[in-house]
């Protein structure tokens, strides 16, 4: 299906953006996105297999093998939905957090709370015990359900029933969810890995698109199955993550010189899955084609940057998918760390990010009146 222009109902703003020639180039508002494209990776790969109208021609890289930069501006613009009065709750979004746990809480937050601020309108977490009440107390617009257990709160012969009764309750809710978010803050406690895989098999059956991130990552590089062929799944390893990955996946070692080959062959070797490596360019692939977002976010690396780009992909990769279902009509994180930046410099930290997620895609994409 393609995702022409003329579809999209802010087609105009994206005739009007692309007339503002240099000056607009040049302004703060076009910085603030810069921040906002990174976290669209997983989208545009998506919106690559939708349209190559999304890809621009002429840029590229990589030392072996051309690399095209995504617009993921002018994707998120395509899949974004608009702001209309007959939409009811839930049609934006409904998102999951698996993780959190007796280390993590922010994690999980990080990336709930992304997926709210990207314009989802449910954002729900599931933590174990000790985190909910924390992770609730940050904010309220979450939906907390502390069901997750940890090897310490379990006895040895509770454990076949508990890990059932957990899977019975996330099995209650995930038919209502459009994506859900394996792994930020859940930790790597082999009880709890074990009960989350069972949840990943159930979310593989019911079809429910999975961004795997964090401790998740490290789930699914010793248990490969998880994710094998599964076209659902989208993986964000950041520079370890995707390190270990390569080497359980491919036995050696991460090849710099051909970067997008050694993408390409992770996702054809795990089979059907997209794969958004972060660093310094986020390079993306679906074992197809290799897209890259280079645009500059900000210098600083603080930890829980990386949540809010898998809560924000979570809500991307759902609204590219209702696009394509349904013909209707996804953008945005390192424009919103450009922005906050620019403001907190080096004091800058996640929440301040999250603070201008809204503003960024606002400039992208603006919600009207
Ligand atoms: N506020 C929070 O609650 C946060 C929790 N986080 C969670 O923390 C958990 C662990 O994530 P990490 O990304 O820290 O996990 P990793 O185990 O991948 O990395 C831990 C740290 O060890 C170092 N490291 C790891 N492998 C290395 C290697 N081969 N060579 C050199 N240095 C290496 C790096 O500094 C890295 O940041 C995840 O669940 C994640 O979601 C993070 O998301 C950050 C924020
Ligand atoms: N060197 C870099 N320059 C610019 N942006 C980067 C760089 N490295 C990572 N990013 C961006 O920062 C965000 C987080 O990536 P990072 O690699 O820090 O993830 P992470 O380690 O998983 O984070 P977290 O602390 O949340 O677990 C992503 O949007 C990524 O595109
Ligand atoms: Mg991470």
């Amino acid at each position: 299906m393609s995702l022409s222009m003329g579809a999209c109902p802010h087609a105009w703003q994206q005739h009007h953006l692309h007339h503002r020639g240099r000056m607009w180039a040049a302004s703060p508002a076009f910085r603030r996105q810069l921040f906002l494209l990174r976290s669209l990776a997983p989208t545009c790969a998506d919106g690559g297999r939708a349209s190559s109208s999304s890809l621009r021609p002429h840029l590229m890289y990589a030392a072996a093998g051309p690399v095209y930069e995504a617009d993921a501006e002018a994707v998120v613009r395509r899949i974004t939905p608009p702001l209309d009065r007959a939409r009811h709750k839930g049609q934006a979004g409904k998102i999951a957090i698996i993780g959190g746990c007796r280390e993590y809480t922010g994690a999980p937050y990080f990336a709930a709370i992304s997926a709210l601020r990207v314009g989802a309108d449910l954002s729900h977490v599931f933590c174990t015990k000790d985190a909910a009440t924390v992770i609730k107390s940050y904010s309220p617009e979450l939906i907390v359900h502390p069901i997750l257990e940890e090897s310490y709160s379990v006895r040895d012969d509770e454990r076949e029933s508990v890990s059932s009764s957990i899977l019975a309750e996330v099995i209650k809710w995930m038919e209502r969810f459009d994506c859900i978010v394996v792994g930020p803050g859940l930790g790597r406690d082999s009880f709890l890995m074990d009960c989350v895989g069972n949840i990943m098999r159930h979310a593989r059956q019911a079809n429910i698109p999975t961004v795997v991130d964090g401790d998740g990552l490290f789930l699914i590089t010793n248990n490969i199955g998880l994710v094998e062929d599964n076209s659902l799944a989208i993986l964000t390893p950041n520079v370890y993550e995707y390190k270990r990955l390569v080497q359980k996946v491919l036995n050696c070692e991460v090849n710099e010189e051909n970067a997008s080959e050694q993408l390409t062959a992770l996702c054809q070797k795990i089979g059907g899955v997209t794969i958004m490596r972060k660093g310094k360019a986020d390079l993306i692939s679906d074992g197809k084609k290799v897209t890259q977002v280079s645009t500059f976010g900000s210098p600083r690396r603080c930890g829980g940057q990386g949540d809010i780009l898998s809560g924000s992909v979570a809500v991307f990769s759902s609204w590219a998918r209702h696009f394509l279902l349904s013909n209707e009509q996804p953008k945005e994180t390192r424009k919103a760390a450009a922005l906050a930046f620019e403001k907190n410099k080096r004091s800058t930290v996640t929440t301040d990010i999250i603070e201008f997620l809204g503003q960024s895609l606002e400039d992208i994409c603006p919600a009207g009146r």
